[in-house]
């Protein structure tokens, strides 16, 4: 899995409108609101399964109703597609659970 870089870089951030590129990190970073305690427990649920299926795990944290999440991929040193394909299932996951950008 290669970093991505350049328009590649450039192109791979359009699909994830919803995600703040990190250039420090090289990673892409969401911060979501549910409506309570148990729906953001809920979605990180979901995502952990996923991510283990995966093999391609967020790096997150959770207050409450509050799921921030960064996705890079550490064994490239920073962003790839991998990165991407999860960004997009946890948008779906999020959607489908009535999420908001916190
Ligand atoms: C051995 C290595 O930890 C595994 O191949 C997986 C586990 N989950 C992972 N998750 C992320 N985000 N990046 C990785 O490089 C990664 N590697």
């Amino acid at each position: 899995m290669t970093k991505l870089e350049g328009a590649a870089l450039t192109a791979a951030l359009a699909q994830v409108p919803a995600w703040t590129f990190d250039a420090q990190r090289h990673a892409i970073r969401r911060a979501l609101r549910l409506a309570d305690f148990n729906a953001a427990f809920g979605l990180m649920t979901r995502v952990a399964l996923e991510a283990e299926r995966r093999n391609h795990h967020p790096e997150w944290s959770n207050v409450y109703d509050r799921v921030d999440i960064v996705l890079t991929t550490h064994d490239a040193g920073g962003l790839t597609e991998r990165d991407i394909a999860l960004a997009r299932f946890i948008d779906a996951a999020a959607a489908a659970l009535g999420a908001r950008d916190a």
